[in-house]
């Protein structure tokens, strides 16, 4: 039986990272996946597939286009899956070469199959035969990931029910669309559709949507998306779907039926960790597939290590990269540095786009934190006209006292770039005078942050004259005499 110093089990984003921060530390390290999956969800059916598909949307349908050449304009008319099929396997093609590459050329085992725990110690790797190879190791790392959650009262079909990871294999762009869940992953699609023309409803059972986003920001992506003809209904529970020869009903419980002719059903994942019979390893999963980890990413196990999306918020490619390289270095004792979780940043990649780092206004106000908004909108700035990006706004939150930058929150093109000058200042706790006092190259997008930081500056000046105003008034007023 082959031992290793680590196995990592799954090659999305998390394992990638933990096995090759292994191997850069001199250790025997090895990854188990299955055949068609390297790359994990991030690369097959995730992240990559969904933002190629974005860039090929926003491309054939000409739509960030048409504030410049008019409503009319389109690259293309009829846009087929093919168009945007073609976009997204090349691109996934590519990534796949570089994992492979990356982990080749570190010395990665890639052992191909579907692993199971068979003690503590010891995995069982079934390959496409069914034929069983033991391995061991000293440690092990989890990075399984999710799948969707497929509620038993939904039949998937895969051409018109379908969950985030059919949805890419569609033989035809719907002329209607129900989206099941204003999660990241349905605004995201729907705004896609919609920009292709598909008549789209969204239908989501909490009163709002991303509701961990700043609201100003929010509504500007509603109003965008009512706008390009999106529906949506919340506070409504999907309770089944029907599928008819001409097209699907969606049943809510409030009673109301809507057409459409796919559905797409995006309501949260499902860790993977049942496949992996944790429990043979003496780990226990929740109700969600999900593992508990400790602030090293070590389970209740000391030397099986879980990172990715199995162990839940915030799921993303970027934190679960994070999360095993940091379990690897753990492992082997080699020191890593603190790591800020305040300043993770979000990017929502809808069109358009929205992203975010630090406090929302609503955090600060609900901690008493005083704070002052200074905003740059894109239809201001010489490069969102060049662009032809009108509703695009950058945010900052300054803190009102010690005025450090508190919050970068931005909605419109290259947003998810953008948000990364604040992420540095925040991280070296700059203050806002810091970004009045900058140059920014021009036309850009960045100089927003001048313009943004500018606005703040120049309310907190008013409220200090106000503030010196009084005191002078004050003074010249003498001391008050009581009554
Ligand atoms: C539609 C969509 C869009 C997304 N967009 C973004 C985005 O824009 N930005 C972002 O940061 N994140 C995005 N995400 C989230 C991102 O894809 C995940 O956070 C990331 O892929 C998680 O990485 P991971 O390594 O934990 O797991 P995964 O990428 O899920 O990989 C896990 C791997 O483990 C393998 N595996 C599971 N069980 C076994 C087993 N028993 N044996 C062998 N192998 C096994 C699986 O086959 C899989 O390949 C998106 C997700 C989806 C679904
Ligand atoms: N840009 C990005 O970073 C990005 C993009 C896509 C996905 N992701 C990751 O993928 C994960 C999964 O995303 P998701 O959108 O599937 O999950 P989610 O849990 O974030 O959202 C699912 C939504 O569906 C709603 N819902 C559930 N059941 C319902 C029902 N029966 N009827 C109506 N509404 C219902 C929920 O209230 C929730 O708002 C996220 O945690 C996110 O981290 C990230």
């Amino acid at each position: 039986m082959d031992h290793y110093d680590v196995v990592v089990i799954g090659s999305g984003p998390a394992g990638q990272k933990a096995a090759i921060a292994a191997a850069k530390l001199g250790k025997r390290a090895a990854i188990v996946e299955r055949r068609d999956m390297v790359g994990g969800v991030c690369i097959n059916t995730g992240t990559i597939p969904s933002k190629t598909l974005r860039e090929a949307v926003l491309y054939l349908s000409g739509l960030n286009q048409r504030e410049l050449y008019g409503q009319s304009y389109r690259l293309k008319s009829d846009i087929t899956v093919s168009d945007l099929a073609a976009r997204t396997m090349h691109v996934v093609g590519k990534e796949i070469d570089v994992i492979q590459s990356q982990l080749a050329r570190n010395s990665v085992r890639m052992l191909i199959g579907s692993a199971h725990f068979v003690d503590p110690h010891e995995i069982a790797i079934e390959d496409a035969t069914g034929d069983l190879k033991r391995v061991s190791a000293d440690h092990f790392v989890i990075a399984v990931g999710t799948r969707p959650a497929r509620p038993a009262s939904v039949e998937f079909d895969g051409m018109t029910v379908v969950d985030s990871d059919q949805i890419l294999s569609m033989d035809r762009v719907p002329g209607s669309m129900v989206v099941v869940g204003a999660g990241v992953i349905g605004i995201e699609y729907a705004s896609m559709f919609a920009a292709l023309g598909t008549k789209v409803t969204v239908i989501e059972q909490r009163p709002v949507m991303l509701d961990f986003c700043d609201r100003e920001i929010v509504e500007a992506l509603q109003y965008q998306l009512r706008e390009r003809g999106v529906t949506f209904r919340f506070g409504e529970h999907v309770k089944t779907v029907e599928t008819h020869p001409s097209g699907t009903l969606t049943i809510l419980e409030s009673g109301k039926k809507i057409p459409a002719d796919t559905v797409l059903y995006s309501a949260g994942r499902q860790g993977v960790s049942d496949e992996l019979r944790v429990e043979a390893a003496g780990l226990t999963a929740d109700a969600r597939g999900r593992l508990k980890v400790d602030e090293h990413f070590r389970t209740a196990v000391d030397h099986i290590y879980a990172v990715g999306d199995v162990i839940g918020f915030p799921a993303l490619a970027a934190t679960s990269m994070e999360q095993g390289r940091r379990a690897a270095y753990h492992a082997f004792g080699e020191p890593v540095g603190a790591t800020d979780e305040d300043l993770q940043p979000i990017g929502i990649y809808a069109i358009p786009e929205i992203s975010f780092v630090g406090k929302s206004e609503d955090q600060l106000t609900t901690a008493n934190i005083p704070f002052e908004v200074g905003v740059a909108r894109y239809r201001e700035l010489a490069r969102g006209a060049i662009m032809g990006d009108s509703y695009g706004l950058l945010k900052l939150l300054v803190h009102a006292e010690d005025r450090t930058l508190l919050g970068v929150h931005a909605f419109g093109g290259n947003a998810a770039e953008l948000v990364h000058i604040g992420q540095t200042v925040m991280g070296l706790s700059g203050t806002v005078d810091y970004l009045v006092d900058a140059v920014f190259n021009y036309p850009t997008l960045a100089e927003g942050y001048k313009v943004a930081a500018l606005d703040a500056a120049n309310k907190m000046r008013a409220i200090a004259r106000v503030r010196s105003a009084g005191q002078h008034l004050d003074l010249e007023a003498g001391p008050a005499v009581g009554g």
